[in-house]
């Protein structure tokens, strides 16, 4: 991921959640999604970059199990490293993080199927295999765009295509502090356990969108687990919406992938 230069300045928008306003802005809506008998709640925080919050997506158990599978697996890592003691502690992001691959455990694995079943119009298998993040008081991850530089990843890009979407399970939530702020859009989001937050990381043109930066802010008390799934554009280029006028997909139309009733 892009880091920027890092600034104080950023956390500016850190405090009270920052929601747009659907009375002023009526496409920020809440729909109900129908699928396999359950309705989901997903909610439109932003059309352009499209972020969406999806309500309780993951069950509270499920969330609670994940956490649990998450910490015997940091133990684990550490144990076959040997060297990593102390959590990555760097400028930019100061939580400890793993990898995982997508259902090579049994919780990671219901989420994983879950969400492929329910965000139907990314295909999920492109993604990076899971980054679990584990922010510990004075955590946090500083702004970034999630969007690869193509220059200084050319290995990756040329392989597997660019971040186009970021899918952020919510698995626990910290006590104070901790929300994923969008800082150029006003958008500090406070979400709650099993809450799963997805945005698309392009403009339609299939460049960086840069209003994406965003963070994960400071903890204040507590503790912040969250799953990310870094999702790759090859391959599915042409099952999302296109644009007549550019050979690409088109990110405001992306809302038609779905089907929903009401309000
Ligand atoms: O934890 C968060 O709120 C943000 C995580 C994030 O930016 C990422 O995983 O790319
Ligand atoms: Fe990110």
């Amino acid at each position: 991921e892009e880091i920027i230069e890092f600034n104080e300045k950023m956390w500016e928008k850190c405090g009270k959640e920052l929601r747009g306003n659907s009375a002023t802005n009526p496409q920020l809506v809440c729909f109900q999604i129908k699928k396999h008998l359950l309705f989901r709640k997903m909610e439109i925080l932003s059309l352009q970059p499209f972020i969406v919050q999806y309500h309780n997506l993951v069950h509270r158990r499920l969330a609670k199990r994940a956490v649990r599978e998450s910490e015997v697996l940091q133990l684990e890592q550490l144990k076959i490293s040997g060297k990593t003691e102390t959590p990555e502690k760097s400028q930019v992001r100061a939580a400890n993080g793993t990898w995982l691959m997508h259902t090579n455990r049994l919780n990671f694995a219901r989420i994983f199927r879950n969400l492929q079943l329910n965000i139907d119009a990314l295909d999920l298998t492109t993604a990076e295999p899971w980054q679990i993040l584990s922010y510990n008081s004075d955590g946090y991850y500083a702004p970034h765009y999630d969007f690869l530089n193509p220059e200084t990843n050319r290995q990756l890009v040329d392989s597997r295509g660019n971040r186009i979407a970021t899918v952020l399970v919510i698995l626990q939530i910290a006590k104070k502090g901790g929300t994923t702020v969008f800082p150029k859009i006003n958008l500090n989001i406070r979400p709650k356990a099993g809450d799963v937050i997805v945005w698309l990381n392009t403009l339609s043109s299939g460049e960086s969108d840069p209003q994406t930066l965003h963070a994960a802010c400071p903890i204040k008390e507590g503790n912040k687990i969250g799953a990310t799934l870094w999702v790759h554009s090859k391959g599915q280029e042409l099952s999302l919406p296109c644009s007549l006028q550019e050979n690409v997909y088109e990110t405001k139309n992306f809302l038609q992938e779905y089907s929903f009733s009401g309000q």
